[in-house]
């Protein structure tokens, strides 16, 4: 009987990592949630309990936290990608790695005397995202941002779908439109070719400015877009941030329908025209689609190791 190991990766998940950049009276933070993955020669410690090659998730943890001390802590993408660049550069039996950050934002406190140099509240309505994937045929980054709660009060309507034995929803040409939106992104530019020239890349462009300009873009789209369903919405969010961004390769969504019952007021003898609505949290639609290119470079790896997109 032929029994062999299949796929398999290691790391640490979850390493939290808070930076203070104190080179200034101003302080920067950068709050992270960094996991390592790694991939390589790790037949023998699986196999046989030979740790030879087992670069430990103590180390990877330790790492994390060394290369914030060496090199500062920039954008998500750049420090997910030192640490890439590390693993698979500094050991021989590591021949891909996947790290996976969020991030959380904070905002100096304002003060009436302007920004506090040092307090800080939790700002951003969403949580940053990024993942990085290097191995020896090149690099990949996805960034993204989870839980942008959005919601329209008009422009949304739901009509036209099949009448089964089991349909009972009504049609409607006014409901409210809420969701969650997460949202991964995969550049193009310089990142999947090795060798390529980055210049077009977002490293070089700055991925900070990237990442606003997308969450704009997809803003914007949800906010302008006369709605006939959550997946009309979703796509023309996706077809919003393709057709500017020609380092994006393609874009995939996943957005919680978040339903809204208008309440049925008549036995109190009041109408409701759309006022006053149920928040229901469950169960909910779920809406994932893709928005891509027709020449996008292959994905490669790129996706592995994003979790919910698999
Ligand atoms: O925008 C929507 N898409 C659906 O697929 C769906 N299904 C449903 O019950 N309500 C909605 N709304």
């Amino acid at each position: 009987m032929g029994i062999r190991l299949g796929r398999n990766e290691y790391g640490k998940a979850e390493v939290r990592l808070v930076h203070v950049d104190r080179s200034a009276s101003v302080h920067r933070i950068k709050d992270l949630n960094v996991s390592t993955r790694l991939r390589g020669d790790m037949e023998a410690v699986h196999t046989r309990g030979d740790n030879t090659n087992c670069l430990t998730t103590d180390t990877q943890k330790n790492t994390v936290y060394a290369l914030a001390r060496e090199h500062g802590v920039g954008a998500a993408e750049e420090f997910g990608l030192l640490l890439a660049r590390h693993f698979t550069g500094e050991h021989a039996s590591v021949h891909g790695a996947a790290v996976e950050l969020q991030e959380f934002a904070w905002q100096r406190i304002p003060t009436s005397e302007g920004p506090h140099g040092h307090a800080f509240v939790r700002s951003g309505a969403e949580t940053r995202t990024v993942v990085v994937t290097a191995d020896r045929g090149g690099e990949w980054v996805v960034s993204g941002f989870e839980g942008l709660t959005v919601l329209k009060s008009a422009d949304s309507e739901f009509r036209g779908f099949p009448r089964t034995r089991f349909t009972t929803l009504a049609e409607t040409g006014d409901r409210i439109l809420a969701t969650d939106v997460t949202a991964r992104w995969r550049y193009a530019a310089g990142w999947n070719a090795p060798g390529s020239a980055p210049e077009e890349a977002p490293e070089a462009v700055g991925w900070d400015a990237a990442y606003e300009r997308v969450k704009g873009l997809v803003l914007e789209a949800f906010a302008t877009t006369p709605s006939l369903a959550l997946q009309q919405s979703l796509y023309a969010m996706g077809e919003a941030v393709l057709r500017e961004r020609p380092d994006i390769a393609e874009i995939r969504f996943s957005m919680p329908n978040n339903h809204h019952f208008a309440v049925d007021l008549a036995p109190f003898g009041m109408d409701n025209p759309n006022v006053v609505f149920h928040a229901a949290d469950r169960p909910y639609g779920r809406i994932e689609a893709a928005v891509e290119r027709d020449d996008a470079p292959d994905a490669g790896p790129a996706w592995d190791s994003v979790p919910g997109f698999v």
